[in-house]
């Protein structure tokens, strides 16, 4: 397995900064100039559209001053000359003062439509029939809003809005902010963006989705020493670009070890869902360690498990004396331990985890309950090097209640999560709507679908299962963390409407 995978430029995420540090490194120091890159941005929407709307048609082009304009207007110039669409202009605040190369393009249009093309400019949206355009395109802020709509802008953004035509932002659904994706004192309702250069973060949490349609990426040409970004988006993309996981050792023990400390009384469940996931996602040994009063209930239910009874006959929960055992199976057959589904909150437990924690070298991951010990853990002073190899993964309840996590909206959880594990020296897999990955050893993932279903109790233990499972077999925690969030995701994507989707279905 590859070190580190290979990510396609698309998927990924970059911030305003960023991008504008792109773009005119792109310009200044490596020589393209601004105008070429608008033009190659352009020319890609154009295409689009042209894809979209075919030939013939009337756009409605708004626009601001600054290079978001640029892109609309050098969009119109290739949509009236290639595809025999004819174009009307409105400038929101006024066609004067405009940033030079959006100036250039609108002198471009004023000789074409010297030349005889089809286009008109017009000074107020109130007068205008719905029936005089078939498509809105949005070109009034990119990147460089910096501040709320403000004056006549929400009205227009409005009426923009109740257009019953397909509505194209270039860059932004102007309004949107590139980062938070907060909505900036109003924003355009878009049913397509398309993206320049670099794919922005704020187009990618839940609620920005709401306006910016489909996302569509452009690509421009930045040398890729100049690319930066600060997360990954996970798709179908992504997963064709990386490796599949498959276990190629002969014996069970050369690869994919699992040790899973999980369930306690009236919690089996949950250490069954992470068992049967971690050997249905081919892990060669899966060890569940119980306190020995469960045994039985696991004896019939999990054939293909290794069982290991711990303490004696009437113990429901682990104790710290059932440390040591434990301790010598995993030095004994090292591998990916999963501590948490189902353990329970009793501090001897806890005391228990912490001992084992303390001796466990490799791989580890720590769901569910085994996070309301966090506190324990953290002041128990095991080595950093140890805990580089952890992985925490908590839903939103467990991250706000065991982790001291505090946000108002996805985008300060994605920040939570990348504090969190730079100054807990952990990794940290956020679950929610979208789930955020912040790896130690990796980048920052964000889920580019619908999690929603992911909601439902079960889920997590079958996920965590399959982490261990495939951080076991590959060794590689981004691919296993890719492969075990979308193959949950696809897999959900097969059953139709009609049938309720569960975790059992993952198993
Ligand atoms: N060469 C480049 O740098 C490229 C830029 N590109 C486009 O350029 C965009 C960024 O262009 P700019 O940096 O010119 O910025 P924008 O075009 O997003 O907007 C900047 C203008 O809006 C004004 N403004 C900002 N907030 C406002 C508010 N709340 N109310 C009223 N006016 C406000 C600013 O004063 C400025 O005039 C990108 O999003 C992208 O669309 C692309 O063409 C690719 C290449
Ligand atoms: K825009």
């Amino acid at each position: 397995m590859p070190d580190k995978i290979s990510i396609p430029v698309e998927c990924k995420l970059s911030s305003a900064e960023q991008s504008r540090s792109m773009d005119s490194n792109t310009i200044n120091e490596f020589g393209i100039d601004g105008f070429t890159l608008m033009e190659l941005a352009a020319s890609s929407a154009a295409e689009q559209i042209k894809k979209l709307q075919g030939t013939g048609k009337s756009g409605l082009f708004i626009c601001g001053k600054g290079n978001n304009a640029g892109d609309a207007l050098a969009a119109a110039r290739y949509l009236i000359n290639d595809t025999r669409h004819n174009a009307t202009f409105f400038f929101v605040l006024g066609d004067d003062d405009l940033s030079p190369d959006a100036g250039t393009n609108l002198s471009l249009l004023h000789k074409l439509k010297n030349f005889g093309a089809d286009i008109e400019f017009i000074k107020d949206l109130q007068d205008l029939d719905e029936q005089e355009f078939d498509y809105v395109i949005d070109g009034i802020f990119g990147t460089g809003l910096n501040s709320d709509l403000r004056g006549n802008l929400p009205n227009i953004v409005q009426r923009i809005n109740s257009f019953s035509k397909p509505v194209y932002s270039m860059d932004i659904p102007s309004g949107l902010h590139a980062d938070t994706g907060q909505i900036l004192g109003s924003c355009i309702k878009a049913d397509y963006t398309f993206t320049f250069g670099s794919n922005k973060i704020g187009l990618h949490w839940k609620d920005s989705r709401k306006y910016t349609g489909e996302v569509v990426f452009c690509n421009l040409p930045f040398p890729s020493t100049y690319r930066e970004w600060d997360a990954v988006l996970i798709n179908q993309k992504l997963v064709n670009s990386i490796p599949v996981i498959e276990r190629t050792a002969r014996h069970k023990y050369d690869g994919g070890v699992v040790h899973i400390m999980a369930g306690s009384e009236g919690l089996t469940g949950a250490a069954m869902m992470a068992a049967k996931s971690a050997w249905k996602q081919g892990a060669g040994a899966v060890f569940l360690y119980a306190p020995k009063a469960l045994l039985p209930t696991y004896e019939s239910t999990l054939p293909n498990i290794i069982k290991i009874g711990v303490g004696n006959d009437s113990d429901t929960i682990f104790k710290k004396k059932h440390a040591e055992i434990i301790k010598r199976n995993i030095h004994n057959k090292q591998g990916v331990l999963l501590a948490g589904p189902g353990i329970g909150r009793s501090s001897d437990t806890g005391a228990c985890l912490v001992s084992v924690l303390k001796e466990q070298e490799g791989p580890t991951i720590l769901d569910a309950d085994a996070l309301s010990f966090w506190e324990n853990i953290e002041s128990s002073d095991i080595p950093m090097a140890q805990k580089r190899k952890w992985l925490l993964t908590p839903h939103i309840g467990e991250a706000t209640n065991y982790l001291g996590a505090e946000f108002k909206n996805d985008y300060e959880r994605f920040k939570w999560a990348q504090n969190f594990s730079n100054q807990s020296k952990v990794s940290l897999l956020i679950k929610g709507n979208p789930t955020f990955v912040s790896l130690r050893d990796g980048n920052n993932f964000i889920t580019g679908y619908d999690t929603f279903i992911f909601s439902r109790a079960g889920f997590g233990d079958v996920l965590s299962g399959a982490l261990a499972a495939n951080i076991s077999i590959s060794q590689n925690v981004e691919l296993a963390t890719v492969s075990s969030l979308y193959s949950a995701y696809r897999r959900s994507q097969e059953f139709g409407e009609s049938e309720s989707f569960g975790p059992e279905h993952l198993l």
